[in-house]
């Protein structure tokens, strides 16, 4: 690196789809961008998260899909093609090389420096190369932090010599464990599990609570998922905390896993998705007033509230509002339009739902667990809105009744449900589950985003026979229960 101090107007650490995007936005707006990256451009998501992840998956819930057809079910009979979709999931993880988002981000005129970023005070960021260089950054108008999460871990005895897995080694592994042992209950938990029975291993999932899977959606979601990894042969333990592992004869042998409740058990791997943990312990915060490894809380135009000034900006992971890529971009995308405006000193439009304030992290955060069936939400669940003392109508609707569902497969097991603020006579949370049901998750986020009465849905017509006619029926059951009350 031959100029080891620069000035550019803004400067962001961490180039996963969070960072990408807003440093694509702050250069489309006229700022000079750079991005400082210490891995892979593209970030968790792309490597060993949603796009290794869902490869692993999209063959899977293809095969269960085809099985629940008549006249198909024979032709896949069989187990999958390891190989093969091993080979498919190193093509989406883009065989862990970043050369194309590299193009990218020169297409977009952002700056890339290679190499661990910290702050070192207000606006300033140094970056140690992986050329053993360090480099000054110093912005002028904004630093963006989106150094996104690494798996938590619990702190175990045991645990520093069984070599766990990870969501890295989750992802990317190429052996198939005989035996898997899942610890944790969310999304990472039921998508793994989902992948490798179905890839081949024994799984047992180890879930601490008692209160189902997937805990943050409505509780049938969950439901129907243990049911589905049930028979698919997965065994589901409930009220089962871990408190110690070993491998009791050198790295390769089998972890022993002892239960809290006395049990215990043997697996061949064990997989912590236990949840995230900021990956902030290394980036300076304490710097600039923070507490090193904290969560970075930030306002609604992501402007980190603890910080005088208004320079720091964290979109993405870190400030654990939505742990999603998309709404990340999303992120990203509004940062980048509020600090292009304040550094051009246009005016700010931060009202619900302008262009600069994160309206949809609070309204309407759409999600898809991908696995069979698959369950897509956005918006509040029933517990959000009695907690929060919103108003709402909760309409239920068995998708399975549907003659688009009895096209789709023999026995579609899925249900809807639709929550309706009581008072705007809007829709306000959605939950859909059963297989196929994720491109119906666009059209919820749609309603609930554009704040249309529900009045108008009878105006939007589903076509003959797809699950999308689920809408009418939500309608239909909502209005014949209101004739009722009449
Ligand atoms: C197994 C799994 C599956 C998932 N599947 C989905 C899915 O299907 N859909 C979905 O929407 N979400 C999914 N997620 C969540 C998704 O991966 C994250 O929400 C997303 O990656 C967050 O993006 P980010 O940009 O905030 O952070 P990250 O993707 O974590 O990127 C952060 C980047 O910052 C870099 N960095 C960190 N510290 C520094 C530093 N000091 N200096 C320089 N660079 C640094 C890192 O190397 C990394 O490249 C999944 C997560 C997991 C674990
Ligand atoms: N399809 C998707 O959109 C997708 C897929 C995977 C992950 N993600 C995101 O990534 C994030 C991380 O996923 P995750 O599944 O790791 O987290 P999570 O928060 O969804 O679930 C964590 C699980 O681990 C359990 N747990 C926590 N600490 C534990 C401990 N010490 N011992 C035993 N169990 C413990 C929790 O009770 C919970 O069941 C989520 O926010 C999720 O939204 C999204």
């Amino acid at each position: 690196m031959s100029d080891p101090s620069r000035v550019y107007d803004v400067v962001v650490i961490g180039a996963g789809p969070a960072g990408e995007n807003l440093a694509e936005r702050t250069s489309a707006a006229g700022l000079t961008s750079v991005i400082v990256e210490n891995e892979l451009l593209g970030g968790e998501c792309s490597f060993w998260a949603c796009e290794p992840s869902k490869a692993l998956l999209r063959p899977v819930v293809a095969r269960a899909d085809a099985r629940r057809v008549p006249g198909l079910r024979r032709s896949v009979e069989g187990s999958l093609d390891i190989p093969a979709v091993f080979a498919h999931r190193d093509k989406m993880a883009a065989y862990w090389q970043d050369a194309d988002q590299v193009d990218w981000l020169n297409s977009v005129s952002v700056d890339l420096v290679r190499g661990h970023g910290r702050l070192d005070g207000p606006r300033q960021v140094v970056a140690n190369t992986q050329d053993g260089e360090t480099v000054r950054l110093t912005a002028r108008h904004a630093v963006g932090v989106s150094t996104g999460t690494v798996t938590a871990i619990p702190d175990l005895p045991g645990l520093d010599k069984v070599r766990p897995w990870t969501n890295r080694e989750a992802t990317a592994a190429r052996r198939v464990p005989g035996r898997l042992a899942v610890v944790g209950g969310g999304v990472v938990a039921v998508e793994m599990a989902t992948a490798w029975q179905a890839l081949g291993s024994q799984v047992t999932m180890l879930v601490r609570g008692s209160r189902g899977l997937l805990n943050r959606m409505e509780p049938f979601a969950g439901e129907l998922v243990a049911d589905a990894l049930r028979d698919a042969g997965v065994d589901v333990r409930f009220a089962t905390s871990v408190t110690e592992v070993a491998r009791e004869d050198g790295v390769d042998s089998p972890v022993h896993i002892t239960m809290a409740n006395g049990d215990s058990m043997v697996a061949d791997e064990i997989l912590f998705a236990t949840g995230r943990s900021p990956h902030t312990a290394d980036i300076g915060l304490e710097t600039v007033g923070l507490v090193p490894g904290d969560w970075l809380t930030v306002d609604d135009t992501y402007r980190v509230t603890a910080v005088a000034d208004g320079w720091l900006y964290a979109v993405g992971d870190v400030n654990h509002r939505a742990l999603m890529t998309h709404q990340g971009k999303y992120q990203g995308r509004i940062a980048g339009a509020v600090i292009g405006a304040r550094a051009n000193g246009e005016p700010l439009d931060d009202s619900r739902w302008g262009p600069h304030a994160a309206t949809a992290d609070s309204d309407a955060v759409p999600q898809v667990v991908f696995t069979d069936p698959d369950v897509a939400s956005v918006g509040l669940t029933t517990q959000e809105a009695e907690r929060t003392g919103r108003r709402v109508d909760v309409v239920d609707y068995d998708i399975g009744r549907l003659a688009g569902a009895a096209q789709y497969a023999d026995g579609y097991r899925g249900k809807a449900r639709v929550l309706i603020d009581l008072d705007r006579g809007t829709v306000v949370g959605v939950t859909f589950v059963g297989p196929g049901v994720q491109e119906l998750l666009y059209s919820a986020t749609v309603l609930i985003t554009s704040e249309a009465p529900l009045e108008r849905l009878w105006h939007a017509v589903p076509a003959f026979p797809t699950i999308s006619e689920v809408w009418l029926r939500i309608l239909e059951t909502y209005r014949d229960r209101a004739g009722q009350v009449e």
